[in-house]
């Protein structure tokens, strides 16, 4: 399912309009009746719904939700919150009907706040289509003193957003004044960016996309670029297939090279992902000085333990590895690693000892690897890159604000500029691949704002990889799997209790659920 900004749901709407040769006024019409469907599903017959209507085609789309409703027979309000002669076209059109049918309407201009207020603290659901995509800069008086009652009387009320809340940007997620709070955001054709970055995700609740004759393939027609948001279906599709007579080697063999004397859990979760995702084997590469309680917590690894100073892998373990390089299908390096003195040189020189092998780099790697980055477009095999924001703003030299606030586009530059995969970690992580596609994954919440977390993501898109999975496939599904995985497994221990042990058991439930559906 695509991803669209305001500009590209403008071309998408005015193709159908002048293209295709479906009115704007039936697009609102199917528009309306499309959020009817929702909130009648949702709401007794007996709710009060109060519908606050702006004047552009968002308010527009408000009035065909508030005569729907009436003929439905809920107790509505229109409450119409500028200046009548202010409407114009399509919202004119349906205005006018509403207007014609005598249907209840209060004019915000003819009110005060106060009634205003009242009227919402009496309504079960109030239905918010006072500003769509159409949206400049911070909301203006008086609509921002509106939002900012509904807010506060919210509690106990559906607060359905048409859509998208008002407030907040569909091309950003920026939220520059007041924006409603959302419980819930049915939207047109497609969701927006805005849902998925910056202060979005807050605003929008649960959110679902409506179809209302608006093909969406015009995105194609008007070779629109946009990017796609992670879906089951997509997942399904993506995990590797397993043939019943494989052997271990069918499966694919991980490296993980991490750990440190500080470190110890961080390569264990990695390759525990990785063995209970379906690969066939998985070494791990640790510091000998940690080996014995690695081998005493992984029995089900094989372990290469390597020459260490203090507690981190050190030169000379680049030998031990180069010797055996060649085994593995797949190599996730950083875990737990920590900024092994002369880091920088350990990982120049173990970069040119890679052959075809993939590389998932993680952690401290990152940053180890963050002037190599010209290189690694290069090597022959497939190269992932999994940070976090801070590691990003390393990676980047500027700030976690700077990256947060631009995320989309820095995922878009990134991995085409440097020819590799990247995985943009966070709420609502963000793919994106040298040919400049991108995923947005909509999933996961803080039950995985875990020390771990991380980690068992590695060792599962590593195990993926080795599976023979296409790195933009790997990506898709881990991240999906792991951010379901802490859905599902905080249903069961809440939001506080996940651990990256119960991350990777609800991994392979999910794998489970995903391949038997
Ligand atoms: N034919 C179409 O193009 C369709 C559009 N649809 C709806 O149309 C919406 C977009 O409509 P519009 O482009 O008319 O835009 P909006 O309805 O979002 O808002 C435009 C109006 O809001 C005012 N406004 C903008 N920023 C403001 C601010 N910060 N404070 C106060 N007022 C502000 C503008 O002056 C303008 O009058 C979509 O979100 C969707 O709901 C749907 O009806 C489907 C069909
Ligand atoms: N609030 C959240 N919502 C969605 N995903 C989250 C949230 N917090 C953390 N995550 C996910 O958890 C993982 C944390 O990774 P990372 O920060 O590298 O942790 P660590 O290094 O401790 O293993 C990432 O995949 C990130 O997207
Ligand atoms: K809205």
């Amino acid at each position: 399912m695509y991803i669209a900004g305001q500009k590209e749901m403008q071309q998408m709407d005015h193709y159908t309009i002048n293209n295709l040769g479906l009115p704007g006024s039936v697009l609102m019409e199917n528009a309306g009746a499309k959020v009817v469907d929702e909130i009648k599903h949702e709401s007794p017959k007996q709710s009060k719904i109060l519908v606050l209507a702006g004047s552009g085609n968002n308010g527009g789309d408000g009035f065909v939700v508030a005569r729907r409703l009436f003929d439905l027979g809920y107790d509505v309000l229109l409450c119409l919150m500028v200046n009548p002669d202010r409407i114009k076209g399509d919202a004119k059109i349906h205005f006018d009907v509403y207007v014609n049918r005598k249907l209840p309407l209060l004019y915000f201009s003819e009110t005060s706040i106060d009634t205003l207020t009242y009227k919402i603290k009496q309504a079960d659901v109030i239905v918010d289509a006072i500003l769509g995509t159409g949206l400049h800069g911070p909301v203006r008086k008086p609509l921002n003193e509106v939002i900012s009652s509904v807010n506060e009387c919210a509690d106990d009320k559906m607060i359905v957003a048409v859509d998208i809340p008002s407030g907040v940007s569909g091309d950003t997620g920026k939220v520059e004044g007041e924006a409603i709070k959302a419980k819930k955001t049915i939207t047109f054709v497609c969701p927006k960016k805005g849902f998925f970055l910056n202060q979005g995700p807050e605003y929008i609740g649960d959110w679902k996309a409506v179809d209302i004759s608006v093909p969406i393939s015009n995105a194609e027609k008007l070779e629109l670029d946009l990017p796609s948001v992670i879906t089951k279906e997509l997942v399904k599709d993506s995990i590797p297939a397993r043939p019943a007579n494989g052997h271990k080697g069918t499966f694919g063999h991980v490296l993980v090279i991490g750990g440190s004397s500080s470190f110890i859990g961080a390569p264990i979760f990695t390759a525990k992902a990785a063995l209970h995702s379906g690969a066939g084997l998985v070494t791990l590469a640790i510091p000998e000085s940690i080996y014995p309680i690695v081998a005493s917590q992984n029995p089900e690894s094989l372990l290469m333990p390597l020459p260490d100073d203090h507690g981190y892998i050190n030169q000379s373990a680049i030998d031990r590895l180069s010797n055996q390089l060649e085994t593995f299908d797949t190599i996730a390096i950083g875990p737990g690693m920590g900024r092994i003195p002369n880091g920088e040189q350990w990982m120049a020189s173990f970069i040119r000892k890679l052959d075809n092998q993939q590389l998932v780099v993680d952690a401290d790697a990152l940053f180890l690897l963050r002037h190599h980055l010209d290189n690694m477009g290069n090597l022959k095999g497939n190269v992932v890159l999994t940070p976090h924001p801070g590691e990003m703003a390393r990676l980047l030299n500027t700030n976690v604000q700077e990256v947060e606030e631009s995320r989309l586009d820095i995922a878009a530059t990134f991995a085409p500029k440097y020819n590799l995969y990247l995985l943009l970690k966070g709420h609502r992580s963000i793919i994106s691949t040298p040919e400049n596609e991108i995923w947005i994954n909509p999933y996961g919440h803080d039950a995985l704002s875990k020390g771990g977390s991380g980690d068992v993501l590695t060792g599962l898109v590593a195990s993926l990889l080795a599976q023979e999975s296409k790195p933009q496939n790997a990506l898709i599904a881990a991240t999906y799997l792991h951010a379901k995985a802490g859905e599902t497994q905080a249903e069961k221990w809440s939001r506080h209790g996940v651990t990256p042990w119960e991350l990777i058991t609800g991994i392979k439930e999910e794998i489970n659920r995903i391949s038997g559906d």
